[in-house]
């Protein structure tokens, strides 16, 4: 089984998440993906909505029955990335699980907790994002792991390619965001 997870904040998921997931799905040969709720990026100062909301939000942006919405972080009492997966690699040792997430995310990426460790659980899928292409190229995270980048050519080989391994693609844009949403005072949460 390959399973994506697209850990996020979810204040409010939106149509962007629900074309990543998609395109996540399709690139990199995916059985599932399952989406994350987080209790609350350790990085963002401003928690989020509660997640009985952010919840019932995700189901109704995203119906696809290979995708399971889940509080699985808020369940095991996790909140670090690295954290989460060392329980889930645990749990599903034969699982072949790959940490997707926006280019955006891969540009402060070293400064999340433990993440070099991350690049040694999971193999990580990342994907184009508005605003974030001339910066990805120069993410520290990026650099220091070059060695470990898989073509996007060979995208479908990420979920059992040796570890470490990341690989980057370009998919059509959305320039959906939940800030924008915020901004726009259309989600109360
Ligand atoms: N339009 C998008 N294109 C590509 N990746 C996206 C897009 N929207 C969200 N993501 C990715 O989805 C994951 C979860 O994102 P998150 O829930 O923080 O939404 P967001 O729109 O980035 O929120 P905010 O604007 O509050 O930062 C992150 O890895 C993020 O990079
Ligand atoms: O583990 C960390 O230090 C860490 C720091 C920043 C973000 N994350 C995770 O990255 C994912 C995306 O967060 P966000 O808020 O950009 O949607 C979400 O699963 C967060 O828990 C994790």
């Amino acid at each position: 089984m390959r399973i994506g997870l697209l850990g996020g904040s979810f204040d409010p998921a939106h149509a962007g998440h629900a074309h990543i997931t998609r395109e996540a799905m399709r690139r990199f040969g995916l059985d599932r993906v399952w989406w994350l709720v987080s209790p609350g990026n350790p990085l963002k100062p401003r928690g989020p909505a509660p997640m009985g909301q952010r919840l019932a939000e995700a189901r109704r942006v995203m119906r696809d029955p290979r995708v399971v919405i889940s509080d699985l972080e808020a369940r095991l009492g996790t909140r670090y990335t690295a954290q989460t997966l060392k329980r889930l690699t645990a749990l599903y040792p034969g699982v072949q699980f790959v940490w997707l997430m926006g280019a955006d995310n891969l540009i402060q990426f070293d400064r999340w907790d433990h993440w070099r460790a991350i690049f040694g659980q999971v193999r990580v899928g990342v994907l184009a994002r508005p605003g974030a292409r001339m910066a990805m190229r120069s993410a520290r995270a990026a650099r220091i792991f070059e060695a470990a980048r898989l073509p996007a050519g060979r995208a479908r080989a990420l979920p059992a390619a040796p570890m470490p391994a990341w690989c980057f693609v370009q998919i059509p844009m959305s320039d959906m965001s939940s800030s924008e949403i915020r901004a726009r005072g259309i989600w109360t949460g």
